[in-house]
């Protein structure tokens, strides 16, 4: 995905109906019985792409996974969505695997030697709340009896930056939204008539506090401007975008293998 001059034409309700249709194809494909399983962070984003499903697939053939880790500020807006959509869901929380986890790897901290440095960094624990939702998403489309099909929730602009935990909210079956930028993610929810605060919420990780903004450095409106037009009006915010796209492409591509 490089920034191109001749972006596609984009129209909510037309872009909307496409979406719908490509999932419909897919699962007829990939799970004609099988169900959607999404996690519900309250976000935009699996706001959007639980409501996808629903109009491809009807309510019944949609399950939301919320995963708080530990306690969660926000997830009276998890819980509004399901409600909205009046999709099955359940609270899968990941607060103790995550306490163990982060104990084990403090206990491989304790035993750096000269040879092997380890330290439990701030960004590594970033990723591993991610991650650990990605484990119990699939465990969860595993005991279905009709079997799960995974979303991927992440849009176009997270893509084109690599904003995402590599096999953590980057993994998944299908992924709705990644021919769209977070411009076009909003615009579809409120095609889909979403509710405004869901929709409109400012992006975070959920993982350290601050939005995604703030995290990367530049808006997302400077973001899309970018993909869709290649112009970027700061020079140093062009140079962060690049950095960011070149650094993180192989999150985008196959594992490498050697060619026989
Ligand atoms: N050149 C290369 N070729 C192949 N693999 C490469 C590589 N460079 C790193 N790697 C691998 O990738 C790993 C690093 O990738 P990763 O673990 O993803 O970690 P990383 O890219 O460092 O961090 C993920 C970023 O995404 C943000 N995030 C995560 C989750 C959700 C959201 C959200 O708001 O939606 C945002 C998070 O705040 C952080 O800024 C390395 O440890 C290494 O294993
Ligand atoms: N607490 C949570 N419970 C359930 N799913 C979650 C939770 N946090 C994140 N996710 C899943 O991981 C995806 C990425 O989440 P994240 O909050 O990091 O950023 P996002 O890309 O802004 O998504 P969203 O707009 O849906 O919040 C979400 O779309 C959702 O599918």
């Amino acid at each position: 995905m490089e920034p191109i001059t001749s972006y596609p034409q984009f129209h909510a309700q037309e872009d909307k109906q496409k979406i719908i249709t490509f999932l419909w194809n897919w699962f007829t494909n990939n799970g004609p019985q099988a169900k959607a399983v999404i996690g519900i962070s309250g976000g935009k984003d699996s706001s959007v792409a639980a409501a996808l499903c629903v109009e491809a697939l009807g309510k019944d053939r949609v399950i939301g996974v919320l995963m708080p880790n530990g306690v969660q500020s926000d997830i009276d807006d998890a819980l509004c969505l399901v409600k909205h959509l009046g999709i099955n869901y359940r609270i899968v929380n990941i607060g103790a695997p995550f306490k163990e986890m982060l104990k084990a790897l403090q206990y491989t901290e304790m035993q750096s030697s000269n040879n092997f440095f380890f330290t439990v960094t701030d960004a590594l624990l970033q990723n591993l709340a991610p991650r650990l939702r990605m484990a119990a998403l699939y465990a969860v489309a595993q005991g279905i009896p009709e079997g799960g099909r995974v979303i991927n929730t992440c849009n176009r602009s997270e893509d084109y930056v690599g904003y995402s935990t590599k096999y953590g909210d980057s993994a998944g079956d299908v992924a709705p939204l990644a021919a769209y930028t977070v411009d076009e993610v909003l615009s579809i929810g409120e095609a889909l008539n979403l509710p405004l605060q869901l929709v409109h919420k400012a992006p975070s990780d959920g993982l350290c506090g601050k939005t995604d903004e703030d995290n990367l450095g530049f808006t997302y409106a400077m973001l899309d401007k970018y993909i869709k037009t290649g112009i970027c009006d700061n020079p140093d915010t062009k140079a962060k975008i690049d950095r960011l796209h070149r650094l993180n492409k192989h999150k985008l591509t196959p594992m490498p293998v050697v060619e026989r």
